[in-house]
């Protein structure tokens, strides 16, 4: 359960996310919209521990959130906008130099690797390096990535801008299939399609969050 609970994040004199709260529970999806510089980026920083926040508390589960490196030993996933993977490796080592520095067996990352990208379509390009990859492709790596970690929160910052709508579904479906195992999905998007798939839908503007659409507890 991601709770967020009257967070408040500024820089400097900029409030970049006012005095906002709201829960997640486990196997639900939530998508945050609203214009550029709404605060969403900052709003999953605060998440996932990556910026800090000034009132207010993000604890997830048991964890009060305070440090990147805590969240992400908590399994705190954050898909970041811009994607943030290596260039200079290939996109399979991407995903597996993060699982192997954590101690997993190679044998089982080798093959949790090959299946999530096969289930981003990218089966034949884990040996391409990830600066021959084309943006949407790079996108789908950095998703790939982020599934592979198996997180208990997944939060995805625009991680469908670059798709067409075959590979935007294949990471909907992705992104549901982490909730359906009992993740906690957030995904910051401008794309209304990402936002009507998800459970809720909530609207940043200038730092504050309205509902669209609640989180409907009651989801089949
Ligand atoms: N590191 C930073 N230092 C100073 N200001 C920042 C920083 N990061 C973001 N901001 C500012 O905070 C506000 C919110 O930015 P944020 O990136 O959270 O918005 P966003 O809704 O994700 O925007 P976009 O849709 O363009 O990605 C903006 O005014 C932005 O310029």
């Amino acid at each position: 359960m991601i709770s967020v609970a009257g967070v408040t994040v500024a820089y400097g004199d900029l409030v970049a996310v006012d005095d906002v709260s709201f829960d997640v529970p486990p196997g639900f999806v939530l998508a945050v919209s609203g214009p550029s510089g709404a605060g969403k980026s900052s709003l999953l920083w605060a998440i996932a521990g990556a910026v800090e926040v000034l009132t207010g508390k993000v604890t997830v589960d048991d964890l009060v959130i305070s440090d990147r490196p805590a969240a992400a030993a908590h399994g705190v996933v954050l898909i970041p906008q811009g994607n943030g993977l290596a260039r200079v490796l290939t996109a399979r080592e991407n995903l597996t130099i993060p699982l192997l520095a954590g101690g997993r067996d190679p044998d089982e990352v080798q093959a949790a690797a090959e299946a999530v990208l096969e289930a981003v379509g990218l089966a034949e390009s884990g040996d391409h390096l990830v600066e021959e990859l084309s943006g949407g492709e790079q996108q789908r790596v950095a998703v790939a990535r982020g599934i592979a970690q198996g997180g208990r929160v997944i939060l995805a910052d625009e991680s469908t801008s670059e798709l067409d709508s075959t590979n935007r579904e294949r990471v909907l479906t992705l992104l549901r299939t982490q909730a359906d195992r009992g993740a906690a999905v957030v995904i910051a998007t401008h794309d209304p399609t990402v936002a009507d798939a998800a459970d809720g839908h909530a609207v940043m503007d200038e730092g504050r969050l309205s509902w669209a659409r609640r989180l409907s507890v009651d989801r089949p």
